[in-house]
């Protein structure tokens, strides 16, 4: 694979005695989607944390944009998650006390980000649909609605790589394609997007789709 953002070479992972990722090896190509199924338990959300360096491998290897994750100090890691990941769960851990506006502009914050937040923060909303609900209460949201701050949180920061975890979980199959289509439209803006899901109907939205089974991949209906 020449366009190749991630590759993970034999990552193994153990939580006790249980062996959760075995020996993995898995290359990611550049500004595609790619879904990650398997049953409960399989290892998916292991292998997304490790990505985002939430989790360190017990042995194996992980480049990323030419860099060996695996070898990150603090300091690497916290440079690592600020420039190059954006995370999106199921449970959107927005802040309730804050309108939408302040929710996606915490990241730019955090990382005392001087560029216009004002413009960033109306880009970003016009881009996944949520200009009129600029200054709401997230708890005023519906599900749909909140992930999709979620999502320009995520975005705000412009990583190369947005990691998902079951982002349509707690949302109807309507919101979920909506959400899906969504996280599919960021590969055109240069984003590599990973997204565990036990949906087949949201994973047929990727460009590929990789099962788990007890921490190996046993299928790989790659790059369609
Ligand atoms: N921090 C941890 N400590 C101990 N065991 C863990 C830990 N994290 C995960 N596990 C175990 O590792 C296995 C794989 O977990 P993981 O969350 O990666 O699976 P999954 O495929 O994402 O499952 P699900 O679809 O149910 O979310 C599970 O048996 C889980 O209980």
């Amino acid at each position: 694979m020449n366009n190749c953002i991630i590759r993970i070479k034999d990552i193994s992972k153990r939580f006790g005695k249980q062996q959760v990722l075995d020996k993995l090896t898995l290359d990611i190509e550049k500004n595609t989607m790619t879904s990650i199924t398997g049953a409960s338990g399989s290892g998916k959300t292991t292998l997304l944390n490790i990505l985002g360096t939430l989790e360190k491998a017990d042995e194996g290897q992980i480049m990323v944009d030419g860099s060996d994750i695996t070898g990150f100090d603090k300091k690497a890691v916290c440079e690592y998650r600020n420039r190059m990941i954006g995370f999106v769960f199921q449970a959107f851990y927005l802040e309730p006390a804050f309108d939408v506006y302040r929710n996606i502009e915490v990241p730019l914050l955090i990382r005392n980000d001087k560029e216009d937040h004002k413009r960033r923060i109306e880009e970003m909303l016009s881009a996944v649909g949520l200009e009129s609900k600029i200054h709401a209460k997230v708890h005023n949201l519906s599900g749909g609605e909140q992930q999709r701050v979620c999502i320009a949180r995520a975005l705000i920061s412009k990583p190369k790589i947005l990691l998902c975890d079951e982002p349509c979980g707690n949302l109807d199959s309507v919101n979920s394609s909506n959400i899906v289509k969504l996280l599919r439209k960021q590969t055109e803006n240069g984003t590599t997007v990973i997204m565990v899901t036990h949906s087949h109907e949201d994973a047929e939205c990727s460009d590929r789709i990789v099962t788990l089974c007890d921490g190996r991949i046993v299928d790989d209906e790659g790059m369609r």
